[in-house]
């Protein structure tokens, strides 16, 4: 498989180039050359696959040649070592909870699968590798957990100071090692231009071997494509046509779910779901990008003003806005909307939801009330006790740590404060 540039004018490059490049020269996402279109009997027959037969399948040909089958199939193991159940909320709606892995948000996977492919690739290199990656709250933890004490590679975490939860904070700062925390006087989209104005800075590139793993990275963006697969892999045989709800902040899940459509999933419609950080559902009205700086809400992983993979997104639709249309509708809700939600799915079905679940199942509901003869899945994308003082507050109901919390909250919390690009470049070369 080929990657090219969204702005076109890069070279095209295997898997491997673009893991470790992150960004295209040209400062372009990568996007795979072609989709390939999954068999009709795979597809009929997911129940009978396993998660890791499924994973080989969907991913072997976006890494084909430079990752061998046997290496995938490892890699897969290791990412897919728990379970996305399916859990029914009322007879139209279901969530899938993605919120099982070591850092219990939906980022464990693609932030394992880079992990592993960028330790294949590095196996025999004696050059070390900097991987930047901005957060707005969960990204880092799965990146720093990921990556911890992977040879030859150093990661640099830069995260909105005071707008990630107290737990998230202590994922990504607590670890130590090859692992560091950047605290930015500012917001996850400032964090994000700094990292792509490194991926631009020909000086730092000259000295300092750069990559990225947010979403913007093939190896962290496509994995995600695996989850609608394991929703179908749970339903009773036909499943038949499905919606999903994905609350939605940078679009990466998301976009990676429309491949998944593309390789032949049968999902009828997406849902981009999102708190009043609404650049993606104004689009959706009025066909004009128009980027607004963002605010901090409950659902604080999707505060994000201007979303890297809406390039993608337009790119798989053609850019063509009419069938993006068909394909898309996109809704945002305010922080007051999200806890009633909580309350009501919490009465109703005894379910505790994260705020960010909480704004994917208002996307679904909103959409079921156009059409009540439809099925619809929304995604849970983190574990509610990330978000701890919005839960209790909201549910006035107490959430036992899971281990995975635990470890990490009697330890220190270790981050440096920059506010300027020039502070970050400074540190990167040092
Ligand atoms: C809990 C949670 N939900 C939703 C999102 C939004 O996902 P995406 O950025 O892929 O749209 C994020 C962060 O990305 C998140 O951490
Ligand atoms: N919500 C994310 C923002 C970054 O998204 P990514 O998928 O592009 O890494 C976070 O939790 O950091």
């Amino acid at each position: 498989m080929k990657y090219y540039s969204l702005n076109r004018k890069a070279p095209k490059v295997s898997y491997r180039t673009a893991v470790i490049n992150g960004i295209a020269p040209d400062g372009g996402l990568y996007f795979p050359e072609h989709l390939p279109v999954l068999p009709k009997s795979f597809i009929n027959k997911l129940d009978r696959y396993s998660s890791v037969e499924i994973g080989m399948e969907a991913m072997a040909p976006f890494v084909h040649k430079d990752i061998p089958k046997k290496e995938l199939e490892s890699i897969l193991e290791k990412v897919l070592d728990f379970d996305f159940p399916l859990v029914p909320i009322d007879a139209h709606i279901s969530t899938l909870e993605l919120f099982h892995g070591p850092t219990m948000a939906f980022k464990d996977v693609g932030a394992r699968f880079m992990a592993l492919s960028l330790g294949y690739f590095n196996r025999n290199e004696e050059k070390e590798i900097t991987v930047l990656v901005a957060t707005s709250g969960d990204t880092g933890g799965a990146v720093a957990n990921g990556f911890l004490g992977v040879k030859g590679v150093n990661v640099v975490i830069l995260y909105p100071d005071g707008k990630v939860s107290d737990i998230q904070e202590r994922q990504l700062t607590t670890l130590g090692q090859n692992i560091k925390a950047l605290r930015v006087q500012g917001t996850f989209d400032d964090c994000q231009r700094m990292v792509k104005k490194a991926f631009a800075d020909k000086t730092l590139k000259g000295s300092v071997q750069l990559t990225s793993a947010n979403s913007i990275n093939v190896a962290r963006w496509l994995p995600q494509m695996l989850y609608y697969m394991l929703a179908y892999h749970q339903k009773k045989k036909p499943a038949g046509e499905l919606v999903f709800s994905v609350p939605s902040g940078n679009f990466g899940n998301i976009c990676a779910g429309m491949v998944a459509q593309k390789m032949g999933l049968p999902i009828s419609h997406f849902i981009a779901a999102t708190n009043v950080n609404d650049t993606v559902p104004r689009f959706m009205n009025t066909s004009e990008y128009d980027p607004h700086p963002s605010t901090a809400t409950i659902s604080n992983a999707m505060d994000v003003g201007d979303p890297s993979n809406f390039v993608r997104i337009l790119e798989l639709h053609k850019n063509d806005f009419k069938s993006l249309k068909q394909n898309l509708s996109s809704y945002s809700f305010t922080d007051k909307e999200t806890k009633e939600a909580m309350k009501k799915i919490y009465s109703e079905s005894k379910y505790i939801t994260d705020p960010h679940g909480a704004v994917g199942y208002l996307g679904l509901k909103k959409y079921l009330e156009s059409h009540p003869d439809r099925k619809g899945i929304f995604l849970e994308t983190a574990h509610p006790v990330k978000f701890l003082d919005v839960v209790s507050e909201t549910l006035h109901t107490d959430i036992p740590l899971p281990p995975q919390i635990e470890k990490v909250m009697n330890k220190n919390k270790i981050s440096l404060p920059i506010s300027t690009y020039d502070e970050l470049k400074e540190f990167l070369l040092t």
